[in-house]
């Protein structure tokens, strides 16, 4: 995505609030000898997979939707993806296009068997319409068939997808330039990846141009590990879980500050271990060991990107 690469790269250049760290990358890099730990896709064993064109059709649903669980202290991703999987385990068609573009906040609240409101329901609810009419209208109806046009191309499949579908278009403008992020469809590009092993709809021969995922978790881990740097006032805006406007200086920088570090990071696995990886790789690994700590801190954006 070389439009995510070059854009974020200019925000962590001129970035006021977020600074990327090369000493802390060296250091992250110098102590993993450029092995990092290997992370199965789906470790937590909570995803739907059939190998056919119903998981293609999880994957995208999930990914719609996967965006801003904070809100909810008790609600997480884990709850989203399985309670997607149980939604279709009882009912294989639960989520045709048609039906998805019928759903109402209580109903998906009671799919995810989900005892309140969730955060910002009413965008999940017209994000869940939206992509079933515009799968309808131009993919027969089928997430599998999106895929098939991209002809193996991850980068055809996340630009097919942002231009079909305004939900996915995670994009902003900072400091006069457009900054692209594009989260949660190259998200749906690495699912397929990952779910698939890389074969039949998982087939992506350009995986290697995804970058991460720019969500709230991993900014924080890379701050954890020295990679980032936060202005004093930054710093203490999120100690004291104060929120941060969506489009704000502030909230570009966390994000695309992230995906240009770890792409350095990745440059330098490469150039001083001689290794390949990919930065889907580095986003799981970085994001399962976020995770795992129940303490994190993180920032706060209403977001319907991540
Ligand atoms: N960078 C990055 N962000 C990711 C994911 C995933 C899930 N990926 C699946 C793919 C394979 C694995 O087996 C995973 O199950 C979710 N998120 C984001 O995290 C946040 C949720 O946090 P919490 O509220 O604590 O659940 C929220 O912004 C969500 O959008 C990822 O992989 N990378």
């Amino acid at each position: 995505m070389e439009e995510v690469r070059s854009s974020t790269a200019w925000v962590a250049r001129v970035a006021t609030h977020v600074i990327v760290d090369y000493s802390g990358i060296e250091k992250v890099v110098g102590n993993i000898q450029g092995s990092i730990p290997k992370v199965e896709w789906d470790f937590e064993g909570i995803h739907y997979f059939d190998n056919g064109p119903l998981t293609v059709q999880y994957l995208f649903v999930l990914d719609a939707l996967n965006f801003c669980f904070w809100p909810d202290k008790e609600l997480s991703y884990d709850k989203l993806a399985s309670g997607l999987n149980d939604a279709l385990l009882n009912d294989k068609s639960a989520f045709d296009a048609d039906r998805l573009q019928k759903y109402t906040g209580p109903q998906l609240r009671e799919m995810l068997k989900w005892p309140r409101p969730l955060p910002l329901e009413d965008e999940r609810v017209r994000l869940l319409h939206e992509v079933g009419l515009e799968l309808e209208r131009s993919f027969g109806g089928k997430a599998s068939n999106l895929v098939d046009l991209c002809g193996k191309s991850a980068v055809k499949l996340v630009t097919l997808i942002a231009r079909h579908f305004p939900g996915f278009q995670d994009h902003s403008v900072y400091k006069g330039h457009q900054i692209f992020l594009y989260k949660r469809a190259q998200i749906f590009a690495a699912d397929l990846w990952g779910a698939f092993k890389g074969q039949g709809y998982g087939e992506l021969y350009d995986i290697g141009a995804v970058t991460i995922f720019a969500d709230y978790i991993v900014p924080a881990v890379l701050r954890q590990l020295g990679i980032l740097k936060y202005s004093a006032a930054l710093a203490s805006t999120i100690e004291a879980n104060n929120e941060i406007g969506p489009g704000t200086e502030e909230e570009i920088e966390l994000r695309a500050c992230s995906v240009y570090a770890v792409e350095k990071m990745r440059e330098l696995i490469s150039s001083k271990i001689g290794k390949q990886v990919l930065s889907v790789e580095l986003d799981l690994w970085l994001w399962s060991r976020g995770i795992q700590q129940l303490s994190l801190q993180h920032h706060r954006t209403l977001s319907i990107y991540y």
